[in-house]
């Protein structure tokens, strides 16, 4: 971009008048106008369910608007396709990543590409090189996917935009799944990208990171356009402010408390992954207590998925001894007569695994409650309902009824009804993963009230999660798991980020025995 031309002569990259999407029952998006210039990077903020996904897919070509005009680079176009959209230079990196794990980082790349592109790149291991090094993205494009942590993987995807010499680059959420070290970096090479001309649109819940980065914003609410800032003029709790209209009391630091008798156990568990790409558990021992919150914090892919699952019987391998609940072995018990015992399970995937996609909200109500709606062998449809009606409200779950289909909803809405439903069982012991991930700053808010009051009442909780500042916010203990192993536990109070930091990239982890625990895995 040519710094010296004054902004009056730059015309918007692209600007959108008057969208608007209806779903059955719900208007997305109400008469959305926004203007996007050339290297501005650019913040969409709203809370749950305010028409962002919405408004980012019709760029994209995801989602057709039912009214409005795209003006791309001063002509009307009409965005079909994610495929019209590349061709224009519109690239975007979705929250839950689109790579093929058994593909080096150059095949996925080559797999998006038009053989018309491809022509003109020549040698695209070599022009992933040198972007890889003018970005410092630091990407190697013969290593394969799996082999990559999240965060490279989230680089990749950027690569795949750069590589199409992206114009426009939207990002949905893209620090949500990132150490700190990886916000900064990816944060560098936004400045770097905006610095050479590309817009940049930016949803998230981090405002935070929006004061840091963003040089403007659009707030949404209810599907409309609602006030635009320079987020460097604003507070994350001003900003918040305009997003949910008026807001409760921030998060505060809370009081840390010291749970009382052991209410679940681990002993010395090793378990090796039955996913080619997974992470073998290695001498796993813990001890949750009741009145407790034992954090553990981790890169995504250390092991965190096999142990939750372990630990909710979704991996039915017998571990009997390893697993004890209230003095009882648990290791052989199905995912049910765990949850009768008094588990409560909240899993990283939403959609699929938290709730099923095509059932309303009532009937995912009644698929962990197994007890209390059921009499005679017939569901009290009356009472399941009223209670999902409640859950509704006192989440402020934005849907349209207790009938809604759960992938009717947007994330964050329906990761609000997971917890509501979850935390409602008043669980002895609940097992949660990124309790808040999607969720806004309002929400998040009353989510970590609900899970700091089912503590208070004596229940252990045990928290999986990748952002360290909710960790350190809610949990009494932590510890942190890293290639399949389990830190020391230590008080949060006697711990800090930099300890937990170098935790998670292992240091903690004995040589002599990782040595042993390999020969015993190819032996195997
Ligand atoms: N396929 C669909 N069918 C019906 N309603 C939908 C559909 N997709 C989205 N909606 C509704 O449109 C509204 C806007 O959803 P959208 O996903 O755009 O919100 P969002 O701002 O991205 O929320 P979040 O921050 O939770 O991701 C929500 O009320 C949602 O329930």
């Amino acid at each position: 971009m040519n710094n010296t031309k004054t902004a009056q002569h730059i015309s918007p990259r692209l600007e959108l008048i008057n969208i608007s999407k209806q779903y059955p029952g719900c208007l997305a998006n109400d008469n959305i106008s926004l203007s996007l210039m050339p290297g501005e990077i650019h913040a969409l903020l709203g809370e749950n369910g305010a028409g962002k996904s919405t408004l980012v897919k019709t760029i994209y070509g995801v989602v057709a608007p039912d009214t409005g005009q795209l003006i791309w680079d001063g002509k009307e176009i009409e965005i079909k396709s994610p495929s019209t959209a590349r061709e224009l230079g519109i690239g975007m990196v979705f929250q839950h990543f689109s790579l093929f794990e058994t593909l080096t980082v150059s095949q996925n790349i080559e797999l998006c590409l038009s053989k018309p592109q491809l022509a003109s790149i020549g040698n695209l291991a070599e022009k992933i090189r040198q972007l890889s090094q003018e970005y410092g993205l630091n990407i190697d494009p013969h290593r394969y996917v799996h082999s990559l942590s999240i965060g490279e993987r989230q680089r990749v995807e950027i690569m795949r935009c750069l590589v199409q010499s992206v114009k426009l680059l939207i990002l949905d959420e893209p620090t949500s799944v990132l150490t700190p070290q990886e916000v900064s970096g990816l944060f560098s090479v936004l400045r770097t990208l905006a610095k050479e001309g590309c817009s940049i649109l930016f949803i998230s819940h981090k405002l935070h990171e929006v004061t840091e980065i963003c040089e403007k914003a659009t707030i949404l609410r209810g599907g409309k356009v609602i006030n635009t800032c320079s987020p460097a003029d604003e507070t994350s709790h001003s900003i918040a402010k305009m997003m949910v209209g008026d807001l409760a009391e921030q998060d505060a630091g809370y009081s840390k408390k010291e749970g009382t008798e052991v209410r679940f156990q681990i002993h010395d568990l090793s378990l090796s992954t039955q996913h080619p790409f997974g992470t073998s558990l290695k001498h796993i021992n813990l001890e949750l207590k009741a009145g407790e919150i034992l954090g553990i914090a981790g890169v995504a892919g250390n092991g965190q998925d096999e142990l939750m699952a372990i630990i909710s019987g979704e991996d039915s391998r017998p571990v009997n001894a390893h697993l004890t609940m209230k003095n009882q072995p648990i290791g052989n018990l199905k995912t049910a007569t765990r949850r009768q015992f008094g588990m409560a399970y909240v899993p990283e995937e939403r959609l699929g695994r938290g709730a099923v996609p095509d059932m309303s909200l009532t009937e995912n109500t009644l698929l962990t409650h197994s007890q209390g709606f059921i009499k005679y062998g017939l569901v009290q449809w009356k009472q399941l309902k009223d209670y999902a009606k409640q859950l509704i409200s006192d989440y402020s779950v934005k849907c349209h009824g207790e009938f809604s289909e759960a992938k009717s909803l947007s994330g964050g809405n329906l990761q609000k009804f997971i917890m509501g439903r979850e935390i409602g069982q008043r669980p002895d012991v609940l097992i949660c993963a990124h309790p808040t991930w999607g969720v806004d700053v309002g929400a998040a808010l009353a989510i970590h009230q609900a899970l700091l009051e089912l503590r208070d009442q004596g229940a252990a909780i045990l928290l999986i999660s990748e952002d360290i500042d909710e960790l350190f916010l809610l949990a009494d203990r932590m510890a942190a798991v890293c290639d399949g192993y389990l830190s020391p536990i230590v008080r949060t109070q006697d711990t800090n980020i930099d300890q937990i930091g170098q935790w998670m990239a292992g240091t903690f982890i004995n040589n002599q025995q990782h040595d042993a625990d390999m020969l015993q895995e190819t032996t195997a």
